[in-house]
């Protein structure tokens, strides 16, 4: 099957620093594809150059198999940054003005529904809440129907439950079929929206893959976490644990002996937790960082 968008070997320097470094991925019609690091790794780069607004250095983005072109314009839709609003302008204003840049248009009626605007059409867009402006500027991220939708940390920013409420918006927007591109540094946000996720460190991806798969493969079962106060003295650490932020982490695929050693060595359990690793523990391991929340 042809990607719907691919990136191939994309470089990108700027003066003194290479912010993509030979980057590839291929992106299914359908799919949710989440670009996933810390600050600085390179994401808005490769979005920029994914959505045609940057120039790689070398390197190229293909779209249905072709050279990214102009015309592709058409068939994507990129959530803008809040400044991309102009002031003095209701949302409704807003979404015909952005409309107006197109030849393709999708429902207005429709959009608006998805979208939750029905209620704020007539405000102002300096006087929207977080959440009503991200629905906006998703709306006119949609606003001529594309194929292809990008999205740059669209949730950052926003209290947890407008967080959650975009991200059911996110899921209709799939459900209508169109292919989303979305970086975040939320992993609870990549974990339940992206089928596929790269994580990406200094311009390059180190992992990329299925989110339960990527973990699996990096992880045990289980990791189970009690204070380092908790460890019995002078007893030495098993040689897999893992010290860090005053913890220790000991995986375990079976959880049951793992208590039953730690007791016999007398540790305190009494603030023990079993944690499922997810990709916030797979992130810290592969590059170090723990992600911005
Ligand atoms: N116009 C520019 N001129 C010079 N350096 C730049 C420019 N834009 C980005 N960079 C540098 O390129 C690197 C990648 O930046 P980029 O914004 O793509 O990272 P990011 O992963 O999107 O980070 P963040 O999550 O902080 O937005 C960084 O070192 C950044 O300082």
């Amino acid at each position: 099957m042809t990607a719907l968008i691919e990136a191939r070997n994309l470089v990108r320097l700027y003066p003194g620093v290479r912010a993509v470094d030979g980057l590839s991925i291929q992106v299914a019609p359908g799919e949710c594809f989440g670009l996933l690091g810390p600050n600085g790794a390179g994401k808005t780069t490769t979005l920029e150059m994914l959505e045609g607004i940057q120039t790689p250095t070398s390197g190229q983005v293909l779209f249905k198999g072709r050279p990214l072109g102009r015309d592709d314009r058409e068939s994507i839709g990129i959530q803008f940054q809040a400044t991309a609003l102009q002031d003095f302008q209701t949302v409704a204003e807003s979404l015909a003005m952005f409309a107006s840049l197109y030849r393709r248009h999708a429902d207005r009626d429709e959009l608006i529904r998805l979208c939750h605007l029905g209620d704020i059409l007539d405000r102002d867009t300096r006087k929207l809440s977080g959440g009503q402006r991200q629905r906006l500027l998703l709306a006119i991220a949609l606003v001529n129907d594309p194929e292809l939708v990008f999205l740059d940390e669209p949730t950052t920013g926003l209290d947890p439950q407008s967080r959650r409420n975009f991200w059911g918006l996110i899921e209709q927007v799939r459900r209508r079929g169109t292919t989303v591109l979305i970086t975040t540094h939320y992993m609870e946000e990549a974990e339940r929206l992206c089928d596929r996720v790269a994580i990406v460190d200094q311009g390059r991806i180190l992992v990329e893959g299925r989110p339960e798969a990527l973990i699996r493969d990096q992880f045990p079962a289980r990791l189970i976490r009690l204070p380092d106060s908790a460890w019995p003295a002078g007893v030495p650490l098993p040689p897999e644990a893992l010290v860090r932020n005053g913890e220790i982490e000991l995986p375990a695929e079976e959880v049951t002996p793992r208590l039953e050693a730690l007791e016999r060595i007398g540790a305190d359990l009494s603030a023990l937790r079993v944690a499922t690793p997810n990709l916030e523990d797979l992130f810290l391991k592969l590059t170090g960082h723990t992600l911005r929340t």
